[in-house]
């Protein structure tokens, strides 16, 4: 090993004692069961039904507190306190309205600060005292642990100086945050690790809220989704998928995260749609019930949805003419229009073309972008590329961010990997030189970050690479032939609206595609799963989301609102951890009010998919992996620095994928 190194991390370790504490600390750690997984995917900006589901940690938190209170508590009592940890501010202030004199509030503080002890006593009972420390609120590490450490030795909690200790932090006035400090540190503790399987972005009207709290985690990676890849596109320089952003974001009414959240100037494009375009039934934004919107800005919105969607099919026919490789030329619809008989050809058969808007284009030359739309899209994009606070949320999906990620033995993946009728991985052809399946999904990556480094570039492969991933035929992420945009607002036989599937999404049904995926990626097939996000699963129909003999997840319920009557719920989630997994199927959520007064949590169907045999350890993890890499460092330095030669045969590590 590299002295220089060792010298280095010697600055660390001053000490023998140090360096000995460490590995003793790091060995412990691998013998501890591992930590739990929680995995999400397709948000589409429902934040208030994603936190919900990371407060209460798929029902983590309630079967816990139910392992600890079911035969002392009534279901009632039970849901409050439940309720208590997801929600610890709104809960306190409901509770303490009800109360009308100090001696009853501070007796239910003192209950709940016992059984709150209780409940991270018993949540963390699996984790290093030092891993309990840095999930506890910092300005009160020293009493919690102080009554941490009675609520091990006395169960009854009459101890004189536990009961000090507590009327203390009442009469000081620091219950509430106590409290709601201990909250957090449960909901923490429940899940250890969080994976979001894409789609953070669109449709729904809070992508940025999730944003940040994701930012605000202690532990997350995030696949991308086709979603969230157009946006990163549009940030790095792609005006096709900046024009997608806009009119998805119109479609659903959800300008205000364009222009309010994000800061983007809508003025010009607005400006542009009122001069040529007045209202058309199929471009109005569809509105979410109980929400309002008064009929100006109703007709507003129309208009810029149609000004932003003729400019996104103009942009798309340079970049099909520039990328013979890409074979969109399918896609190249605005030439194969017949602008006098109002029809289009499509595959040889005339459609005939209703609700059009083409005020903007010369039949002569229909992709070509007027002069002002080109300036808007100038502006657009130089907006977009200084938003200061789209940066942030952008270089966060870079930075935790990937299209796939092994991680424990599983495979997670939003779309899926391309593959033909016979199973083969489908073969893609980039500057000269053939690419499939893992090495197809790599070089994606390569360009999609080149992409992102070079917001400059506009036009080339890696910028239009970025588009090709949210809607190309072999994207791992978008998963079919050709995305049908244009039909389904100009075409009425809905035949035309279809969007073929990619043929791994009725082979994955097989364990032996499975397996040949699993293989691909170098992860055992006997032990792996693959999880998918990204493809709705019709609950409604009988669509079973475990798959290949549970060797396929799909966890895709549907959180977004506007798919909820297709799913028939509102998303799954899987969790795994040292006993297996469990798939949780989530009801309908309302709203964190709703939950507030009632304490409806509308959970959860559960399904086992996997049962280890014996209590999987972290020394099995990625993290134990890393764990044994630091501990062989460690060891060499106390060899190197402190002259101590280890007694007995040098372990070798594992690598766990
Ligand atoms: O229902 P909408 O918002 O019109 O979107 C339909 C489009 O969304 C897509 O399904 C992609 O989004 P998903 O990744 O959420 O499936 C396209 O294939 C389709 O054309
Ligand atoms: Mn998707």
């Amino acid at each position: 090993m590299n002295t220089k190194y060792l010298d280095l991390l010697a600055q660390k370790y001053d000490n023998e004692e140090k360096v000995v504490t460490e590995i003793i600390n790091l060995e412990a750690i691998l013998n501890l069961p591992k930590g739990t997984e929680h995995f999400v995917s397709d948000l589409h900006g429902e934040y208030q039904a994603f936190q919900h589901v990371l407060r209460n940690g798929s029902g983590k938190v309630k079967e816990k507190i139910e392992d600890l209170y079911k035969k002392v508590l009534t279901e009632k009592e039970i849901k409050e306190f439940a309720t208590l940890v997801y929600y610890p501010e709104e809960k306190i202030k409901l509770i303490k309205n009800g109360f009308d004199n100090e001696q009853e509030l501070h007796q239910w503080y003192t209950v709940i600060i016992e059984r709150m002890i209780k409940l991270i006593s018993y949540a963390s009972s699996k984790y290093t005292r030092s891993k309990l420390r840095k999930a506890l609120p910092s300005q009160f590490v020293y009493i919690i642990e102080e009554l941490l450490y009675k609520a091990d030795e006395f169960t009854n909690f009459k101890e004189p100086y536990y009961t000090k200790i507590v009327q203390q932090i009442i009469s000081l006035g620091q219950a509430d945050k106590l409290i709601t400090g201990l909250a957090y540190t449960t909901q923490r503790l429940v899940v250890d690790h969080l994976h979001v399987v894409g789609d953070i972005y669109d449709r729904g009207p809070e992508p940025d809220k999730i944003m940040e709290a994701l930012i605000q985690h202690h532990s997350v990676d995030i696949q991308w989704g086709n979603h969230d890849v157009l946006w990163i596109g549009a940030f790095a320089g792609s005006k096709v998928c900046l024009a997608n952003i806009i009119r998805i974001c119109a479609r659903y009414n959800n300008l205000d995260i364009i222009e309010d959240v994000y800061g983007i100037n809508l003025r010009p494009l607005l400006n542009l749609a009122e001069k040529y375009y007045q209202d058309n039934p199929v471009f109005r934004p569809k509105v979410q019930p109980g929400e309002t919107i008064s009929e100006e800005e109703k007709l507003q919105i129309t208009k810029i949805h149609q000004a932003i969607a003729m400019i996104q099919f103009k942009l798309e026919s340079p970049i099909i003419k520039r990328r013979p490789n890409f074979d969109m030329s399918e896609r190249l619809l605005l030439e194969k229009v017949d602008y006098d008989k109002k029809e289009v050809w499509i595959r040889g058969t005339a459609y005939p073309l209703e609700n059009t808007c083409f005020e903007t284009v010369n039949p002569l030359q229909p992709d070509q972008l007027l002069e002002e739309e080109a300036q808007v899209m100038d502006k657009l994009l130089f907006s977009v590329q200084h938003s200061e606070k789209l940066a942030r949320h952008m270089n966060f999906l870079i930075k935790k961010g990937s299209l796939y990620l092994k991680y424990n033995g599983n495979l997670l993946i939003h779309g899926c990997i391309p593959l033909d009728e016979e199973g083969n991985m489908e073969k893609m052809m980039i500057e000269n030189k053939t690419y499939a399946g893992r090495e197809l999904l790599d070089i994606f990556e390569h360009y999609l970050r080149h992409a992102f480094a070079h917001p400059e570039e506009t036009d080339d492969l890696a910028t239009d690479m970025v588009w090709y991933l949210w809607t190309g035929q072999y994207s791992s992420l978008f998963g079919k032939r050709e995305m049908t945009t244009f039909e389904r607002y100009f075409i009425k036989d809905k035949t035309t609206h279809k969007e073929m599937k990619n043929p791994y999404y009725y082979l994955r049904e097989n364990e032996e595609t499975c397996r040949s995926i699993l293989t691909e990626f170098d992860l055992d097939p006997n032990q792996g799963h693959i999880i998918n996000g990204h493809t709705p699963v019709k609950e409604i129909n009988g669509e079973n989301p475990i798959k290949a003999n549970g060797m396929m997840i799909v966890i895709d319920g549907g959180f977004s609102k506007a798919y909820q009557s297709t799913t028939g719920i509102a998303g799954y989630t899987l969790l795994y951890n040292s006993f297996g997994m469990q798939l949780v199927a989530h009801q309908h959520f309302n709203s964190k009010e709703e939950v507030l007064l009632n304490g409806t949590d509308v959970l959860s169907v559960k399904r086992v998919v996997d049962k280890e045999l014996e209590r999987k350890k972290v020394l099995e993890t990625n993290v134990g992996a890393e764990l044994l890499q630091e501990i062989s460092i460690l060891k060499s330095l106390l060899e190197y620095r402190y002259m101590k030669r280890e007694k007995g045969p040098k372990e070798s590590v594992p690598v766990i994928k």
